[in-house]
């Protein structure tokens, strides 16, 4: 895999909220127990997914064994910091990184105390420039003792768990503690990937159920949760892994291949990008008392508007407290929450292209008026819109 380190699209340095409001999907890759292939499911699910055109990033978190930069061919990296944030390794739409970059020695982190652990895993998801993301795929400690607990404490509210097992798993509790721990962190666990289920004979292609074909099948009826799909043991995985190369140029058989694109398609299924973006509207408004600020650069509070655009209809409003005024925060932290237009009295040029990189449409010249009526008026294409003054 071919990489760079990204000095581009630099953000000014955020806390954690804020780089987590800036990402669309968070899935944490978990498994009850080491070994299952949780860092193969993760990497290949972020380079699939980036390989479909969406920016994804993949963070290793898994303190004690770190896989990632050997999968990803990214072991001899170092990775820079500019203006306090982690610049990530890029590779295509692809950003990784991993607790590996960042140390010294490779048993350096496996003597960590929790506290420890806490803060460097806060540190990569927090001050790591992810900048915007459709995905980041989280690969977590293995279990569910206090790390990947904290971790995905962290990561917060709307994050969903991808949970790796093997047939010779899904028999005992291990599958069943990870969904215990996902229910009581109240995290939807999106689905079960099957790993080594079966054996593919290098000779004739054929595949073989060693341990029976129905392990994943009935663990994902017995819970209700999806089998997103089964991988079959394949030593091109293994060889390719080793090479940092992705199973997708690995030379892996045509039913691992299958089985790997099953996952991604069975993912992006139900994700509903939409919600955030394409078909339904967010208006955001800058407001002071009430109304339409005409002094943007200073408003403290937004008002939120969803908008049913084929009935031309206001369907909710959330007043919002904005984060610090620093250039590139607002239209993260607007993007982050699915705003796809914002009304504005007047607004520089630059900070109009910024809200553009972020898919927001900017509307400017419109006149102190409450939320309500400039949004009706938008809607009836009848707003009134006269000079942009901008105000810096
Ligand atoms: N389907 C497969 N076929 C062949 N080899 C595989 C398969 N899945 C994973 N492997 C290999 O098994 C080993 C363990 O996989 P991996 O590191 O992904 O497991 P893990 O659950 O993340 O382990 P740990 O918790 O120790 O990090 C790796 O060498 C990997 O290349």
């Amino acid at each position: 895999m071919k990489t760079s380190c990204d000095d581009s699209n630099q953000l000014p340095p955020g806390d954690l909220e804020f780089s987590m409001a800036a990402i669309d999907k968070k899935i944490l890759v978990l498994s009850g127990k080491g070994g299952v292939g949780k860092s193969t499911a993760a990497v290949n699910i972020a380079v699939e997914l980036s390989r479909r055109g969406l920016n994804v990033g993949l963070l290793d978190i898994d303190l004690h064994g770190p896989s990632v930069p050997r999968m990803t061919d990214t072991s001899d990296v170092h990775c820079s910091t500019i203006k306090d944030k982690i610049v990530p390794i890029q590779a295509g739409n692809l950003k990784i990184m991993s607790i590996a970059y960042l140390l010294q020695d490779e048993k350096q982190a496996v003597i960590w105390r929790g506290p420890m652990k806490h803060t460097v895993i806060k540190q990569l998801l927090g001050n790591t420039d992810w900048g915007i993301l459709d995905y980041l795929i989280v690969d977590f400690p293995p279990g569910t003792g206090d790390e990947p607990l904290a971790a995905a404490e962290l990561i917060g509210d709307g994050a969903e768990a991808v949970v790796v097992t093997t047939p010779q798993q899904v028999a005992v509790g291990d599958v069943r503690r990870c969904i215990t721990f996902c229910e009581k962190l109240s995290l939807t666990v999106r689905g079960i990937v099957e790993n080594m289920s079966s054996a593919v004979c290098p000779a004739c292609g054929e595949v073989f159920n060693i341990y029976g074909s129905e392990g994943g099948r009935k663990l994902a009826e017995e819970t209700g949760i999806e089998l997103l799909g089964s991988i079959p043991i394949d030593p091109k995985i293994t060889a390719g892994a080793d090479e940092g190369r992705p199973i997708s140029e690995s030379g892996a058989d045509e039913a691992t291949l299958k089985a790997l694109a099953c996952i991604i398609d069975k993912l992006l299924k139900d994700t509903n990008k939409t919600t955030k973006g394409n078909d339904n509207m967010r208006i955001a408004i800058p407001l002071a008392d009430g109304k339409l600020t005409l002094h943007f650069g200073h408003c403290r509070q937004f008002a939120v508007m969803d908008v049913d655009p084929e009935n031309k209809s206001i369907t909710a409003r959330e007043d919002m407290v904005p984060p610090e005024h620093e250039p590139g925060v607002l239209p993260k932290w607007l993007h982050g929450m699915g705003v796809t237009h914002i009304i504005a009295a007047g607004m520089g040029q630059r900070a109009q292209q910024l809200f553009n990189q972020n898919g927001i449409e900017v509307i400017v010249g419109a006149e102190a008026d409450t939320p309500e009526n400039l949004v009706k008026a938008f809607l009836s294409e009848s707003l009134v819109t006269g000079q942009n003054i901008c105000d810096h």
